[in-house]
């Protein structure tokens, strides 16, 4: 079959990935994205006689089900060792990249085009980024935005993180889907074997760590920033009370922070540690326990601080916040396959039978059947069903398992927070 010439034209997309077999021209195509990829050897390399203006790959991930993946390197380079699991987001790597409950994570984004905002000053959710590494299809060639003060590449090897492009991110993420979350090791130095390095895959864990105490602050501080006017897309029904939260930060995000003082709260942050004892003594009208990284059940002391709280001032629990309340309550927590990760999770709110759209990040949940009588599930999953909110009344406890405060994300559950200011109002009506 001919072509003619006026019949297509040509779009270079870096963002494409490439594959061996390139899609048959047709005389109705009229874009056809084009990226070459060469067989390259080191050969070449030493030679000197292929020039090309891209490397060669540089990095290994070995994953523990004996997988080798060749990518290239960006960011910092070095060995590390975390858990693979694949996050949905379209937008928001920044958000991604500094919230604190990827500790041990390599996070894999499966949509391919990553890096093209570069990075801002205002996107940070935490003071530092925890995660093990980023794994990514295609790294921008170019950054482009009003907002950017910096590339992904620099930003990262500035925080000492690994980075991998060039890999088939969806082939890794359909390994995940069908055998469950993998620990992985990322490896730029070429001293190390193979066997090595899956040998360290297979001797690491991720469960039965204390995350929590590598990302909490150190002491206690007040919290004040608000969401930028120009960001506050729910200003509407505030109460002209102000309401004083103390937060416990197991690795909290920043915009939970940033929303409860839109809400007109007054907040003191407290160390994962900070005694009940010392909490009460200052009669806060409520206790948000926040997101974390890692295993609930590897943080006992935790479950013993929330437990102290139940009861005597009302709760909020988020994610890593949910999931210490269930075990407080009396029930248990489990490992799920390959956990929600990403920002288009459906769960449906039982209270008012209203679907959001969910910003999630968790492998962990509640098993709702452990739990004693008089929890409620208030929220649940509709991918799969799990549970995704709880409600105690006669102990003024609320939880999502999920993120209210986006980060990236949809802003739809952002209610939430008015319900908290809701618990607390009506609890010191009562009192
Ligand atoms: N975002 C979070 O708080 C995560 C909770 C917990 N670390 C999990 O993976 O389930």
């Amino acid at each position: 079959m001919s072509i003619k010439a006026m019949d297509f034209s040509l779009r270079i997309n870096p963002s494409i990935c490439f594959t061996q077999n390139p899609p048959k021209p047709s005389s109705k195509l009229r874009f056809l994205t084009v990226r070459c990829s060469l067989p390259l050897t080191s050969d070449d390399a030493a030679t000197g006689l292929a020039e090309r203006p891209w490397k060669v790959a540089d990095a290994r991930l070995v994953l523990e089900d004996g997988s080798f993946w060749k990518a290239k390197s960006f960011g910092a380079s070095g060995t590390q060792v975390g858990e693979v699991v694949f996050n949905t987001s379209l937008t928001g790597y920044q958000e991604i990249l500094t919230d604190p409950s990827y500790a041990g994570q390599f996070v894999l984004m499966t949509n391919p085009h990553i890096g093209n905002t570069g990075v801002n000053f205002d996107d940070e959710e935490s003071r530092q980024c925890f995660l093990a590494g980023l794994v990514i299809r295609s790294l921008s060639i170019t950054t482009s935005n009003w907002r950017c003060a910096e590339t992904l590449g620099d930003y990262l090897a500035e925080r000492n993180i690994m980075g991998i492009y060039d890999v088939d991110t969806r082939a890794i993420t359909r390994r995940l889907r069908q055998d469950g979350s993998l620990i992985g090791v990322l490896s730029t130095e070429q001293s190390r074997s193979d066997e090595e390095l899956l040998e360290m895959s297979r001797s690491w864990d991720i469960v039965g760590i204390d995350l929590i105490s590598g990302v909490t602050c150190n002491a206690p501080y007040e919290w004040v920033d608000k969401t930028k006017s120009d960001w506050d897309f729910n200003s509407n029904g505030r109460d002209q009370e102000t309401y004083r939260v103390v937060a416990y930060d197991f690795g909290i995000k920043h915009n939970i922070l940033r929303r409860l003082a839109s809400y007109g709260c007054k907040i003191t942050v407290v160390p994962s540690t900070w005694p009940a004892a010392e909490t009460l003594k200052v009669k806060p009208d409520g206790v948000l326990f926040s997101n974390g990284p890692g295993d609930p059940s590897a943080v006992p002391y935790a479950v013993e601080t929330v437990k102290e709280i139940l009861g005597k001032v009302p709760v909020f629990g988020i994610c890593m916040g949910h999931q210490l309340l269930g075990q407080a309550l009396g029930g248990k927590t489990f490992k799920m396959k390959f956990g929600h990760h990403g920002g288009n999770h459906p769960v449906c709110n039982l209270i008012n039978g209203r679907v959001e759209i969910s910003a999630q990040n968790h492998n962990y949940a509640v098993d709702p059947a452990s739990l004693p009588e008089g929890v409620e599930v208030t929220h649940v999953n509709l991918n799969d069903g799990s549970c995704a909110g709880l409600a105690y009344p006669a102990l003024n406890v609320m939880s999502l398992q999920y993120h209210p405060e986006a980060s990236p994300g949809p802003h739809d559950s952002d209610c939430a927070f008015r319900e908290f200011i809701e618990l607390m109002k009506s609890t010191k009506q009562a009192a």
